[in-house]
């Protein structure tokens, strides 16, 4: 289970990952202007093992989702703006002196969601920000770091490509289909420890997979839902999978 503490909120000035802009421009003769961000493109990949006949999905902890969720448990603004960024850094602060400050501290923590709040199943995927590299290679090497699956990139179906979010970033996501099987299992998976990432690889078996797919209780992404509606109607014939979706 993951441990979250310590959490403070920042003003974001300055980002290897993104970049915020305000854009003015006239749209048939009305002067309009839009914010959006500057980010890297993407790629997913819908991994299926052939030996298990089940879905290779990751489970990571995600900041902005955490996020949302601890908005909503802090209390409703009574004069003042609620849900600053200091209450964020206080509400899981160090221990501070003790005495009535540890009462409020603890009240505050105590309204911090649990971790499992911000833990989302994903595809696995990676951002496109290695110019050398083919959207290919990339989603080769992200099943690897990420899922531990050694595939040569010829294994790699395009799916589609689409935009991942059209109100804010409009960036490229080039979803991907790799089968695999256990033979290809090299490692564990779980993300680069030097980049810091803490990556669980978890199994959706293939004949649980439009459940999960639409169970809301499941948080998950687009991708997920929609890359095995996608496997339902051009693989399934092949697996010899009845589906009633
Ligand atoms: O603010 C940030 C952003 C990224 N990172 C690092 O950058 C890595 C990025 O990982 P990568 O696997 O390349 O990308 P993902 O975070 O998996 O994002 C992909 O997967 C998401 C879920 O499908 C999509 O929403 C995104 O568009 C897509 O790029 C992270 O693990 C971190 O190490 C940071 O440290 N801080
Ligand atoms: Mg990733």
């Amino acid at each position: 289970m993951e441990q979250i503490n310590n959490i403070e909120v920042v003003p974001c000035t300055s980002s290897n990952y993104m970049k915020p802009f305000r854009v003015h421009y006239s749209q048939n003769g009305t002067r309009k202007s839009w914010d959006f961000m500057r980010t890297h493109d993407s790629v997913s990949i819908l991994i299926f093992n052939t030996s298990s006949h089940c879905f290779i999905l990751v489970k990571q902890f995600r900041p902005a989702v955490y996020m949302c969720e601890w908005e909503k448990h802090q209390p409703a603004p009574a004069g003042e703006e609620a849900g600053g960024a200091g209450d964020a850094a206080d509400a899981a602060g160090e221990e501070k002196a003790s005495g009535a400050g540890d009462v409020a501290d603890a009240e505050k923590r105590s309204r911090l969601p649990p971790p499992s709040a911000g833990v989302t199943y994903e595809l696995c995927a990676g951002l496109v920000d290695k110019p050398a590299l083919s959207l290919e290679e990339i989603a080769r090497q992200e099943v690897l770091e990420e899922c531990g699956y050694d595939v040569p990139v010829a294994k790699l179906r395009r799916i589609t490509s689409y935009r991942s979010g059209v109100g804010v970033t409009g960036a490229r996501q080039t979803m991907f289909y790799v089968e695999v099987s256990d033979e290809d299992c090299v490692g564990e998976g779980g993300g680069e420890p030097q980049e810091g990432e803490l990556i669980e690889v978890v199994k959706v078996p293939l004949l649980e997979a439009m459940n999960f797919a639409y169970d809301e209780n499941i948080p998950k992404t687009m991708g997920v839902i929609f890359s095995f509606l996608w496997f339902h109607s051009n693989m399934a014939p092949k697996y010899k999978i009845s589906t009633n979706v």
